[in-house]
């Protein structure tokens, strides 16, 4: 059987590799593997982007499309880094949706990998804002990953920035899952033209899902739990007051690199800023952090909320 990366999926791919880090090309992709004792990590050099991560002994906790567009498209699925806009760009419709980031060529400019985990370090290659460094820290501790993307304004000038750590979290079945944590949070529902509402304590996905979430900086985890795996993942932010809830539903039919046979794959809880809930002015010399992290939760966890 040929197991050559473009007629596999990346993780059957990944998992008859040797121990150790990897060059992959994938669709045109440039991708850097890691194996350990820990595990699996794969990132991307367009995006900055982590496709895959896989705690030893453990499903991946990340999904990623099985029909990627092809380089240099953005890639559906990992933690795409959506920056320095969230969504559409407030005055100018015609740039790309989420930002410029997430099709950029970054650079891995550190790494660290032992037997008990890893740190890596990415920026993108060129600057994509005028005297604005970006940096991504992805660290792996276990069976823990956590991002933390940080802006600094070397410019003379403020800086809006609005931003996402866009996680797509691989699921059994999105209609057998349900979120925690967000209750009684504001929220505006983008499938009802951004009508205002308030978060339900559980969340289930029986339809096209897609809400922007008041959720204070710093406040409880919120919790994905998977009833056909059995399993929970605890998803942490920092540094935003927004988190954003999507899985396209029917709506997946007209997503090239979703389509109706993956929509129920992934469930998105993205850590944000958003201009809904808190929008930022990043000022001269300022840095700001946003991370978010993920890791596995026994089953089930639903009193740890209560
Ligand atoms: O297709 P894209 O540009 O990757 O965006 C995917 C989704 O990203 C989410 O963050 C948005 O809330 C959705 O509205 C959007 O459809």
């Amino acid at each position: 059987m040929d197991h050559s990366p473009f007629q596999d999926s990346l993780e059957n791919t990944v998992s008859g590799m040797a121990m150790g880090c990897h060059a992959l090309q994938w669709n045109g992709y440039e991708l850097i593997v890691y194996k350990a004792l820990w595990g699996e990590l794969v990132l991307s050099l367009l995006g900055g982007q982590v496709l895959l991560f896989r705690p030893a002994g453990e499903k991946p906790l990340l999904w990623l499309t099985e029909k990627p567009a092809g380089a240099p498209a953005a890639i559906r699925g990992g933690i795409p880094v959506c920056w320095p806009w969230f969504a559409e760009h407030p005055e100018k419709p015609e740039l790309p949706k989420h930002g410029v980031a997430r099709t950029a060529r970054w650079q891995i400019d550190d790494q660290h990998v032992d037997d008990a985990g890893g740190r890596w370090l990415m920026s993108p290659e060129r600057s994509l804002c005028d005297g604005i460094q970006l940096q991504l820290e992805i660290t792996v501790a276990g069976a823990e990953l956590s991002l933390a993307l940080t802006t600094t304004n070397g410019s003379d000038q403020p800086l809006a920035v609005t931003q996402a750590l866009h996680s797509y979290f691989a699921v059994s079945d999105s209609r057998e899952t349900e979120i925690l944590g967000l209750a009684d949070c504001r929220c505006l529902d983008k499938v009802q033209g951004m009508q205002p509402g308030v978060m339900p304590s559980s969340l289930r996905f029986t339809a096209e899902t897609d809400l922007v979430v008041e959720q204070a900086d710093n406040s409880e985890a919120v919790v994905l739990i998977d009833h056909g795996w059995k399993r929970g993942l605890r998803i942490t932010k920092r540094g935003g007051g927004s988190t954003v809830v999507w899985n396209p539903g029917a709506a997946a039919e007209n997503i090239g690199d979703v389509g109706m046979d993956q929509v129920a794959r992934f469930v998105c809880v993205e850590a944000a800023r958003t201009r809904f809930f808190d929008d930022q002015t990043l000022a001269v010399g300022a840095t700001q952090t946003l991370a978010t992290s993920v890791s596995v939760l026994p089953y089930p966890q639903r009193d740890q909320l209560e």
